[in-house]
C-alpha cells in the first residue's frame, strides 16, 4: 500500500504561499482549521499555506507531518439532518513543519516573511499560560505565548516597526476571551523581558487580537478502525484525523480580517460578530454542559462512549431531558436559537462514527463543572424557584466519581470495565473530593456532611453553595441514592416523574 507523500502523491503537494504560521498540529487544530483552508484554496478564495509549529519538545507530529510532506486525510462522519455524511479528503494546506526546538531559526525566519499575516494556535487551555521560567534569551523559550512574543519582536525588528507588518492573531483555546488573554500575556513577558516600548506600541497599534469560539467534536486517529479505513482509502496515512461534520467558528471584532482570511461567504458555517458570547453560552451550557451534566453517571453505569450513552434506553433518554427541560430552559438567550442548537447537540452526541470517549470528557471534571453545569443549576434555581432534580443527581454522580477513585503515587484512577483511566483534576479539588469521603458511613445523614463539605468550598466553586439548603438536600438524597441503589433505576425514576 502507497504511503501519502509526495512521491506517490506529488499532483496534491501544496505550493501556495506560505500565509499562516500555526503554534499547534494536534487534532483539533488540523481537522478544523487547517481543514477551513482546504476549503477556502479548493474554492481559490485563499491561496495560502501554513507553516505548523510544535509546541512541546517532545511531539511526534512535526516529524510525522514532514514524512507526508505535510499531507493528511480528514474523515469527517456523522448524521445531519437525517442523512449520514461521511466525506474523506486529503488536506495539502500545510506547507511543512518545524520542530523549534531544533530549528528556531527557521521559526524567526517565517517572521521576516510579509506574505505571513496570520498566526493560529491549538495548544490545549494549558498551553495558554504565562511561564514565569521563559527568558527572552531563550530559542525557543517554553511557552507558546513566549515564542509568539520573541517571533513578533522579531518582526517589528525585521521590519524597523512598520506599520503595515502587524499580525492578524487568532487563538483557538477554548478559553473565554482567548484573544485577549494571550495578548495580555505576551504584554507581561514584553514586561517582564524590558522589551522597548515602542516595540509595545507596535504591538498594540498594528496587531490585532481576536477571540474566537470553536466547535467541532474531533476524535482523531482512528486507531480501532486504522485496518479499514486504509483498505477504504487505498494508501496509508500516519495522521488520519476523524471528526464530524458540524463545524462551527466564531470570532469576535471587525470583518476587516474577512479582506486577509475570507471566510464569510464560502459557506462555512463562521461567524465574525463584535460580540460571541451568546454563541460562547450557548455552546458551553448546552453541548460542553450536556457532556459535563451526564458523563459522569453514564461511566459510573458502566458506558464508555458518548454514542453508547445515548443509544441506551436510559441514559440517553436522560441525557436529552436534562439538556431539553433543564439546561435549555435555565439560560436566557432567544428560545428558537437555542432549541435549534439542542437538536443539533443531541443529534451530534448520537454520532454512530465518533468514538468520544467518556474518560476523557471526565478529565479536570471540577472546573468544567464549575464552568459548564454549575451555572445552569443556579439559573434554573432564579428562573423557577427550584433545583432541577435531574442537575442535582449530576451533581450527586460527580462527587461519586471521585468516591470510586483510587490512589497510586500521585496519579487518582478509576478501574472502569476492567481497565484503568486517570482521574485528572486539578490537585486541591482531588484532595478535597476524595478527602470529604471520610465521613460517608452510608447514611442520609453521613451523605449530607459530605454534601456539606464539598459545595461549602468556596475555593472550588468560587460561591458557597450551602448558602442553598434546598441544593444541599437534594444532592445529599442523590448521593446516598446512587450508593445504595442502582444507579439507571434513580435515572429511570427521575424520566418517569416527569412523563
Ligand atoms: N478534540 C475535540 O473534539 C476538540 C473540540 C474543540 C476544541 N478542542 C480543544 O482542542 C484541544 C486539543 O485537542 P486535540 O484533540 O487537538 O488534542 P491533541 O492531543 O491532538 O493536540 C494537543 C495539542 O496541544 C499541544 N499541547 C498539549 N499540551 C501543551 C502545553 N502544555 N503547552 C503547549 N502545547 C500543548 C500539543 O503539542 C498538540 O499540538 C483540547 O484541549 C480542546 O480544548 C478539542
Ligand atoms: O475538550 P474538553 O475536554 O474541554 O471538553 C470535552 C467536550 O465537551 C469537548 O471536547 C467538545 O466535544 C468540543 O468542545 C466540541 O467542540
Amino acid at each position: 500500500m502507497n504511503k501519502l507523500n509526495a512521491d506517490n502523491f506529488p499532483e496534491l503537494i501544496c505550493k501556495r504561499p506560505e500565509k499562516i504560521i500555526q503554534f499547534g498540529e494536534g487534532n483539533f487544530i488540523r481537522a478544523f482549521m487547517d481543514w477551513i483552508i482546504q476549503q477556502l484554496n479548493n474554492q481559490n478564495k485563499f491561496n495560502g499555506s501554513v507553516v505548523a509549529i510544535q509546541p512541546t519538545p517532545h511531539g511526534k507530529v512535526v516529524g510525522k507531518l514532514n514524512t507526508q510532506n505535510g499531507l493528511f486525510t480528514t474523515i469527517l462522519r456523522g448524521i445531519q439532518d437525517g442523512q449520514t455524511v461521511n466525506t474523506k479528503e486529503i488536506i495539502s494546506s500545510i506547507s511543512r513543519g518545524i520542530n523549534p526546538y531544533t530549528n528556531w531559526q527557521d521559526v524567526l525566519k517565517c517572521a521576516e516573511n510579509p506574505e505571513i499575516e496570520i498566526v493560529f494556535s491549538n495548544t490545549t487551555e494549558a498551553g495558554l499560560t504565562y511561564n514565569n521560567q521563559d527568558t527572552a534569551t531563550m530559542a525557543p523559550p517554553l511557552s507558546f505565548p513566549a515564542k509568539l512574543t520573541l517571533f513578533l519582536y522579531h518582526r517589528y525588528q525585521y521590519f524597523h516597526g512598520d506599520a503595515t507588518k502587524g499580525m492578524y492573531i487568532i487563538p483557538c483555546e477554548l478559553l473565554e476571551n482567548n484573544g485577549q488573554l494571550l495578548k495580555s500575556i505576551i504584554l507581561k513577558y514584553c514586561k517582564q523581558w524590558q522589551l522597548p516600548s515602542d516595540f509595545i506600541t507596535w504591538l498594540n497599534a498594528h496587531n490585532k487580537f481576536y477571540n474566537t469560539l470553536v466547535d467541532r467534536v474531533v476524535s482523531g486517529y482512528p486507531k480501532d478502525e486504522i485496518e479499514t479505513l486504509t483498505q477504504e482509502l487505498g494508501y496509508n496515512d500516519i495522521l488520519i484525523a476523524c471528526g464530524e461534520p458540524f463545524h462551527f467558528l466564531a470570532i469576535e471584532g471587525d470583518t476587516s480580517l474577512n479582506e486577509k482570511l475570507p471566510l464569510l461567504n464560502s459557506g462555512l458555517n463562521v461567524v465574525i460578530e463584535n460580540d460571541i458570547s451568546q454563541y460562547r453560552q450557548r455552546k458551553v451550557r448546552l453541548l460542553n454542559g450536556g457532556h459535563t451534566a451526564n458523563v459522569p453517571a453514564s461511566f459510573l453505569a458502566g458506558l464508555n462512549t458518548v454514542a453508547e450513552m445515548m443509544n441506551d434506553q436510559i441514559t440517553g433518554k436522560f441525557a436529552q431531558q436534562t439538556i431539553n427541560n433543564h439546561i435549555l430552559p435555565s439560560i436566557s438567550m432567544d428560545k428558537e436559537m437555542l432549541i435549534d442548537f439542542a437538536n443539533a447537540v443531541i443529534e451530534r452526541f448520537q454520532n454512530p462514527f465518533i468514538k468520544h470517549q467518556l474518560s476523557s470528557i471526565l478529565l479536570n471534571c471540577t472546573s468544567k463543572f464549575k464552568a459548564r453545569v454549575l451555572p445552569s443549576i443556579l439559573e434554573y434555581h432564579d428562573k423557577f424557584h427550584t433545583f432541577s432534580q435531574n442537575l442535582s443527581f449530576s451533581f450527586a454522580a460527580y462527587i461519586t466519581l471521585y468516591n470510586t477513585s483510587k490512589i497510586n503515587g500521585n496519579h487518582f484512577y478509576i478501574e472502569h470495565n476492567g481497565t484503568t483511566c486517570e482521574l485528572t483534576d486539578d490537585e486541591y479539588a482531588i484532595q478535597k473530593l476524595t478527602s470529604a469521603w471520610k465521613y460517608y458511613a452510608k447514611t442520609q445523614e453521613s451523605a449530607t456532611v459530605v454534601v456539606n463539605e464539598i459545595l461549602g468550598d468556596t475555593n472550588l466553586w468560587g460561591i458557597n453553595l450551602t448558602t442553598y439548603p434546598e441544593l444541599i438536600n437534594d444532592v445529599s438524597k442523590y448521593l446516598y441514592a446512587i450508593d445504595t441503589q442502582n444507579i439507571k433505576q434513580i435515572m429511570q425514576s427521575l424520566l418517569l416523574n416527569e412523563e
